[in-house]
């Protein structure tokens, strides 16, 4: 297995971070003078091929298996690829952010990934740490034809204690509940008490309130049309071999995302653009 090279760090005087080509992964991010907020295993792998276990996987072209339930690798190839360093700015004095730009074109993707998304296209992900965390991914049809894709911003959020949190945001937005397969509504703030993964129908802004850390953290997005909430829970955190059998407690998986029948579907030439920013506050 070749290990991946060492990320890119990234700063300016209100917050810092760090991305890998690979994957164009953002690994880590704090605003200055806060905890870390993203979260990452502490078995994380670290090796071409694999997916990184926390931080922001890129989910494209496909989200999990893909609409047709039968797709591999899970989540697409995006996430398990080399992108392209476009540009990096650092500034250091009186900058607001310090941007980081990645291009994956079809070209980039290995022949046998390609085969379940046989179409031409230019992605470019647009990453910007500073007091915010501004992740911009724009998908543009370079191909002669139309073509539908999947895509979320799999993002692990770093919390004190998973069963303490409240995730506000999402009243009255129907969900796709994946553990029980059917759709429900929800009621009030989401809390984790049970295995959870849902994909809810909602283009608004998500606040995860962490008591145990007292921070809030708030996602904010658009071009979005789904929020995928996931946390393992205690079975399927014992069956995953890159993550640690009680690690569901110190982390929550708020997803931008565009997926099922939300999939997105550009004529040639089109693109489409969806932004997640975070950012966080003192208090819950
Ligand atoms: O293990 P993976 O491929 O990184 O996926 C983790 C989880 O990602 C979530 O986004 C999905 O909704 C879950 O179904 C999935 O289990």
């Amino acid at each position: 297995m070749t290990r991946l090279p060492a990320p890119l760090t990234l700063f300016c005087p209100s917050g810092s971070g760090t991305v890998r080509t690979y994957g164009a992964h953002v690994v880590s991010w704090a605003p200055t003078g806060f905890d870390p907020v993203l979260w990452v295993s502490s078995q994380a792998k670290d090796s071409a091929g694999e997916a990184i276990r926390g931080g922001v996987p890129i989910c494209f072209p496909w989200f999990g298996p893909g609409r047709s339930g039968d797709l591999k690798p899970a989540h697409g190839f995006a996430r398990i690829t080399d992108w392209n360093l476009a540009d990096r700015i650092r500034n250091y004095d009186d900058a607001a952010a310090a941007t980081a730009r990645f291009i994956l074109t079809h070209e980039d993707i290995d022949r046998q990934l390609r085969g379940s998304f046989p179409h031409k296209f230019r992605a470019v992900y647009t990453v910007d740490f500073g007091a915010k965390l501004t992740m911009s991914l724009t998908v543009t049809n370079t191909d002669s034809t139309a073509f539908e894709f999947e895509e979320a911003l799999h993002t692990y959020l770093s919390v004190g204690d998973s069963q303490r949190i409240s995730i506000e945001g999402l009243d009255g937005a129907r969900y796709f509940d994946k553990v029980a397969q059917q759709e429900e509504q929800q009621s009030g703030a989401v809390a984790i008490s049970d295995e959870t993964d849902r994909v809810y129908y909602s283009e608004g802004t998500v606040q995860v309130k962490d008591p145990a850390m007292a921070r809030t953290i708030t996602v904010a997005k658009e071009g979005s049309a789904n929020t995928v909430v996931w946390n393992p829970w205690t079975e399927k955190s014992k069956a995953m071999d890159d993550f640690a059998d009680d690690e569901w407690q110190s982390m929550v998986c708020v997803e931008t995302a565009n997926v099922l029948d939300n999939a997105v579907r550009l004529d040639a030439g089109e693109s489409h653009t969806m932004t997640q920013i975070l950012s966080v506050g003192r208090g819950a």
